[in-house]
């Protein structure tokens, strides 16, 4: 049976997320029926989302039998809007336990893409019974890299673009977010300016949060061996935004982790390498 055409409106979905510190409204998609769910977690960037981050890697899913859910971290796309000055990576956690625990959802596995993969490790430190497989991609914490300065100069462009969202600035850093910067088109940029542009009000509030506590993803390596669920680690070889050696770091911290590398690729594997990337996640998830 084909997959019916899976758009992001017909897919946009609203809920209102309220615990004890948490009363806000958070923007997901929900797309397919199946019995597992398979939750994805975008990254930090300007104009970032979760159907911008994922749109090639949804439907092979949904094929395969997963319901997927994308969620908006606060701050980010149709999410309500939030200075954060303590852990993004705490609070991100927060919204997605708010989120499985209203949508009824009592465990999931979870691809995070840099932020969302330093997400991922926050959750399944707060909720370990909570998750099922995880994938980690360009992310999964904080904290030094043993061979690059930091901030990278990729972290660096992204903070000049949300400080100054010019179209010039975000090609700037796009050039470093991908291996082959000629693979991106017009029509990508575009929609990442208008994102960026339809809320000024996200791109301010990242500066504030950054002014508040420049830490916002902070190391959560000495707490990785808490982390008990099968993990897939995926970098990109040339990713200039969140060094490769730390997806080392995971290996060696997360006792069931392993690791792959893709060569010729940036910060952006699942949408670099998107057909292996996706055949990877399928068969991680089902053996
Ligand atoms: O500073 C960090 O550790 C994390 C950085 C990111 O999360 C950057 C992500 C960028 C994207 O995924 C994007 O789509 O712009």
């Amino acid at each position: 049976m084909s997959t019916p055409l899976i758009t992001e409106a017909a897919t946009s979905r609203f809920i209102r997320i309220q615990d004890a510190e948490l009363d806000a409204q958070i923007h997901y998609n929900d797309i397919g029926e199946g019995t597992e769910t398979v939750v994805m977690l975008h990254g930090s960037g300007p104009g970032a989302t979760g159907w911008a981050n994922f749109n090639r890697n949804i439907e092979p899913l949904v094929s395969a039998g997963y319901r997927v859910i994308l969620m908006d971290c606060l701050g980010w796309g149709k999410s309500d809007p939030v200075v954060c000055t303590g852990s993004r990576s705490d609070l991100n956690a927060r919204c997605l336990k708010g989120l499985l625990d209203s949508l009824g959802l009592d465990k999931v596995h979870i691809i995070g893409n840099s932020m969302g993969a330093h997400s991922t490790v926050a959750f399944a430190l707060s909720n370990p019974s909570r998750v099922g497989k995880l994938i980690l991609m360009g992310g999964g914490t904080g904290g030094p890299s043993q061979f690059v300065p930091m901030p990278t100069e990729g972290i660096k462009l992204l903070q000049g673009l949300y400080r100054e969202p010019t179209i010039e600035n975000l090609k700037k850093m796009m050039a470093v977010f991908v291996f082959d910067s000629s693979s991106l088109t017009e029509d990508l940029f575009q929609a990442r300016l208008d994102n960026m542009l339809a809320r000024r009000d996200h791109m301010e509030n990242f500066v504030k949060s950054l002014a508040a506590n420049p830490k916002q993803f902070p190391d959560q390596g000495p707490r990785l061996g808490e982390v008990s669920a099968q993990t897939l680690v995926i970098w990109g070889r040339d990713d200039r935004f969140v060094p490769m050696d730390t997806g080392l770091r995971l290996l060696w911290g997360m006792p069931n982790a392993e690791l792959h590398i893709f060569n010729r690729c940036g910060h952006w594997a699942q949408w670099e390498h998107a057909d292996k990337f996706n055949r990877m996640v399928l068969d991680f998830l089902t053996h």
